[in-house]
C-alpha cells in the first residue's frame, strides 16, 4: 500500500507539486496520469526518498522510504530506463543489485526470463535499444520480488509489442497482490491497464477514481482527460 497525503515540494519559482494526495492499494494498478511537468516525477521522487518534501508524507506499507529495513525487497522502482553502466552486461549489473541486497543468485535469470532479456543477458547495456533499457530497468525493479512497484513512464521507448507485454506483465503482478504505480503522460496506454487513474496537472491532482467511473459522463476518457488538464488547446498529450 502506497499513501501519500498533503505533499509539497516547491523549487524555486516553479511550483512543483501541491497538496498531493493519492493512494495505490495492493492487487491494483494505480496510473498516475499528466502532462509533462505536471509534477508525476516529482512526486515519485519523494516517495522514493531521492528528495526531501516541504510538508506533507509519503508512505510506503505505513513508513518512509528511508525507514524500510530492507527496501529493494519491499518496493522495486524503475526511473529513466535501467540506471545501468553502459560498459557492464545486463547480467553484471543485476548480479551486482542481488549481491548488495542479499537477493539470491537464482532471481537473476527469473526476472531476465520475465522481462524477455534472458538471450541479451551477457550484452553490454550501452549497445542495448531504448526498450531493452527500460526492460532492464524493470528486472532491476522485481529483482526483490517486492510487495510495491513503483515504475516511471514504463513504455518510454517501447514499441506497440513491448507495449502489450508491460500491460500483461502489470496485469499479472496486480493479480498476484502487488501494489503497482505507474506514471504515464499517454492516457491510451494506461486505459487498457489501470484500475485506478489519479490524474495531476499543474503540480495539482485534478481527478482520481476507477477508469469506468472517470469516463462517466465523456465520450471517452481522453476527452475528460483533456476536460480535467485544459490541455487540449496545447496538444500537450497523447
Ligand atoms: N530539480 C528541479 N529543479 C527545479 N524545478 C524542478 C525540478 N524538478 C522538477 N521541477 C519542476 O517541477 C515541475 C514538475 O516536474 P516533474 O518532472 O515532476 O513533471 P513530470 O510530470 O514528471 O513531467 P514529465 O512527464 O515531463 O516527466 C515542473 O515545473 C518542473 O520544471
Amino acid at each position: 500500500m502506497i499513501e501519500i497525503k498533503n505533499l509539497n515540494k516547491k523549487y524555486g519559482q516553479s511550483d512543483g507539486i501541491i497538496d498531493v494526495s493519492l493512494t495505490a492499494e495492493p492487487g491494483k494498478v494505480t496510473a498516475f496520469l499528466g502532462p509533462n511537468g505536471a509534477g508525476k516525477s516529482t512526486t515519485f521522487r519523494l516517495l522514493l526518498g531521492l528528495d526531501r518534501a516541504d510538508s506533507g508524507s509519503a508512505l510506503i506499507e505505513g513508513k518512509p522510504y528511508r525507514d524500510l529495513t530492507a527496501p529493494l525487497w519491499t518496493v522495486g522502482a524503475q526511473f529513466d530506463g535501467s540506471g545501468a553502466h553502459k560498459g557492464r552486461t545486463a547480467k553484471a549489473h543485476l548480479t551486482w543489485l542481488a549481491q548488495s541486497n542479499g537477493i539470491p543468485h537464482s532471481r537473476i535469470s527469473e526476472v531476465l526470463e520475465l522481462v524477455g532479456l534472458s538471450d541479451a543477458a551477457r550484452k553490454r547495456v550501452g549497445a542495448y535499444s531504448l526498450g531493452m533499457g527500460q526492460r532492464l530497468g524493470i528486472a532491476a525493479a522485481l529483482l526483490g520480488d517486492p510487495r510495491i512497484i513503483v515504475l516511471d513512464e514504463p513504455t518510454n521507448g517501447l514499441d506497440p509489442e513491448g507495449i502489450r507485454w508491460i500491460r500483461g506483465l502489470l496485469r499479472t503482478l496486480a493479480a498476484n497482490g502487488k501494489t503497482v504505480l505507474i506514471s504515464s503522460h499517454l492516457i491510451n496506454e494506461v486505459q487498457h491497464v489501470a484500475d485506478h487513474i489519479v490524474v495531476i496537472s499543474g503540480g495539482r491532482i485534478v481527478q482520481s477514481g476507477n477508469v469506468d467511473d472517470l469516463v462517466a459522463g465523456h465520450h471517452d476518457l481522453e476527452a475528460a482527460y483533456f476536460d480535467w488538464t485544459g490541455n487540449a488547446a496545447k496538444g500537450n498529450a497523447a
